[in-house]
């Protein structure tokens, strides 16, 4: 046909470059305000992963100025062990290019194309290079680059290369401009501000043009770097055995024994036999219709779930609550790591945290935090698994107010850590349904809600105490007034009947969660003794004194303290624990005890 030769002449190919340069919304790079967060998201990303590689606390440098008319200047610079100069042009200046995408663990980067795509939104809206900076050692001499993508090839285009001074050891630095707006001025720190709570190691410094900010890091821990694990043969597909097989020279039984994660001799054996082959035959010549018998075996045969501890990096309970308390100001919060589990072969963990309270918005829906190997979820909420599994449950056996999804000063934190993460698209923005991974987020969070209705009834339980006291404290005056005058003697000081009223409340004020915060206003005792008893162990043995007395003290749940601490007119414990418990002070001068229930 005329037609078909016409179209023929017309028909190419399309480097990945040109592909991702009209279809830009794919990245994450869909609007001018929106550009500058991807960025900034991409290199704190990279910034992130590096550090965690070479086991460095990271400290990241960001900085966002206006340098012309709607023209923005975006630094980010970090710690970590820098890039070899020979890698430069292809990290930044080839779309599809990076270290991650075969290794099976957790890790925030996965595709290749973050950063390369940066620089090629760069290049399209203000037509200027990309500058590098990076330096990986004492000895080395950092490299500065200019580097722009060469549209049509997918290739780096190197503009500049030539040695810099630069004080820093270790560590990149990526200057990036394009056209833009700040309007995103408060979802970037917003992106900063969750980055920072579930990367409590990181220190980030910002400046916004004359503004600078510091997310402090709250533990002093390197995390440990999330090992690669081999595929599970229950996460594996046709085309990625194929390729497997005609790279090895294996026997069929060493191929799956070295290859797989969790087959050992007999596992390869009783695939083999499944699949009518022998365990000498060699995998690579194996046909594909063999391959196919083998697939089905390998998928059929029971295998343990693959490994987790060393592919995920989980943040923690203890974190999570460290990083939530540092950002936010809430009465409550609660955090769970649920045990690892797996779909499609592929490991995950999902963590959850609840807060409730102090400085969150009364009204409206509840604040929703997403996060996907410690990486913040900014955009597409409504798309998202953990969204719909928030919607589904059941908030009001809580007693929280629900429409669809929470109403109230409820904040909601969910992370998926994951050898693969299934996004929706490779802009990252929302978790795909999986049955397996819902099931998970519902459990985190139905268990958190129980936790949280405990809080809120208990709350309301000593309000409700505290109303009543306070109404029978305004009274007394009057009735010992009353009483006085027909006794026909003098009135009666009914002070110190209030303050043991009002005392023996006040000692039972709860803050956040994990900790409870006992204030004791106008305590007459010079010396008060403070027990923390295990509610398991009914006699309690006197531990430890904390070598100094500080009115702020932490400590396992299992410890006991007995103190004497000096005479205060206001004086505050916060004790920090896990379980239930019973808190007893006493004022030694009166042996007067003032008993708080621990539930924390
Ligand atoms: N700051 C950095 N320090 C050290 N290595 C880096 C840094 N930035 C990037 N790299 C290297 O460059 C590679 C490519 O980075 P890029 O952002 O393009 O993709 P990625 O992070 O691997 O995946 P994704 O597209 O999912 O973000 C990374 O895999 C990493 O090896």
């Amino acid at each position: 046909m005329v037609l078909a030769e016409e179209l023929a002449k017309q028909q190419r190919s399309i480097s990945v470059a040109e592909f991702f340069e009209k279809n830009k919304h794919l990245l994450g790079f869909d609007s001018p305000t929106r550009g500058v967060i991807t960025t900034i998201k991409e290199a704190v990303d990279n910034a992130l992963d590096a550090c965690e590689e070479a086991q460095v606390l990271p400290d990241i440098y960001i900085s966002i100025k206006k340098t012309g008319p709607e023209i923005f200047r975006i630094i980010v610079e970090d710690n970590g062990p820098g890039i070899v100069p020979a890698q430069v042009p292809f990290v930044f200046g080839k779309l599809l290019y990076g270290s991650r995408f075969h290794q099976i663990r957790q890790t925030r980067g996965q595709q290749g194309i973050g950063i390369s795509a940066a620089v090629l939104y760069a290049q399209l809206t203000s037509g200027l290079p990309t500058v590098v900076i990076s330096r990986t050692g004492v000895k080395e001499q950092a490299h500065k680059f200019g580097i722009q993508i060469k549209i049509e090839t997918n290739e780096p285009d190197v503009i500049s290369e030539q040695p810099f001074e630069w004080d820093r050891i270790h560590g990149t630095r990526v200057q990036i401009e394009f056209k833009s707006t700040m309007s995103a001025k408060k979802k970037l720190l917003e992106y900063l501000r969750y980055t920072s709570i579930v990367n409590p190691h990181a220190r980030f410094r910002v400046e916004l043009d004359d503004e600078a900010f510091t997310f402090e890091r709250v533990s002093q821990e390197v995390i440990a770097c999330p090992v690669a694990i081999q595929p599970h043969p229950h996460g594996i597909e046709f085309g990625q055995l194929k390729r497997m097989a005609a790279a090895s020279d294996e026997k069929l039984i060493d191929f799956l024994v070295n290859g797989f994660s969790r087959v050992g001799k007999k596992t390869a054996q009783e695939m083999c036999d499944r699949a009518g082959l022998k365990v000498t035959a060699k995998v690579a010549g194996l046909s594909a219709d063999e391959l196919k018998n083998l697939l089905a075996a390998m998928q059929a045969v029971a295998v343990p779930a693959p490994p987790t501890s060393q592919c995920l990096s989980p943040i923690g309970e203890d974190l999570i609550r460290r990083g939530l308390d540092k950002e936010f100001q809430m009465d409550f919060v609660a955090a769970r790591t649920r045990p690892s589990s797996v779909y499609s072969g592929h490991p995950f963990v999902v963590e959850a945290a609840i807060g409730y309270g102090g400085r969150l918005e009364a009204e409206g829906n509840a604040t929703i935090l997403r996060f996907a190997n410690r990486v913040p979820l900014m955009y597409q909420q409504g798309a998202c698994a953990i969204t719909e599994c928030i919607a589904n449950v059941n908030w009001k056996s809580y007693n929280i107010s629900q429409q669809g999804l929470p109403l109230g000063p409820v904040l909601i934190l969910v992370h998926v850590a994951s050898t693969n993460v299934p996004f929706t698209s490779e802009s990252k923005d929302a978790i795909a349904d999986i049955p397996e991974i819902e099931k998970e987020i519902v459990l985190a969070l139905q268990d958190l809600g129980r936790e949280l209705k405990t809080f809120l009834s208990r709350r309301d339980r000593n309000k409700l105490a505290e109303d009543r006291a306070r109404a029978v404290c305004a009274v007394i005056p009057e009735i010992a007034a009353k009483v006085s005058e027909i006794v026909e003697k003098p009135v009666v000081d009914t002070t110190p009947i209030e303050g043991r009223l009002m005392r023996k409340l006040i000692a039972k004020k709860w803050t956040r969660d994990g900790k409870v915060t006992i204030e004791a206003n106008n305590y007459t005792a010079s010396d008060v003794e403070i027990s923390v008893y295990d509610i398991s162990a009914d006699n309690a043995a006197d531990a430890d004194m904390p070598p100094a007395f500080s009115t702020e003290m932490d400590g396992q749940f299992t410890k006991v303290w007995k103190m004497a601490i000096p005479k205060q007119t206001v004086w505050r414990v916060t004790y920090t624990g896990k379980g239930g418990g019973m808190l007893d002070i006493r004022g030694i001068e009166d042996n007067k005890k003032m008993v708080v229930d621990l539930d924390v």
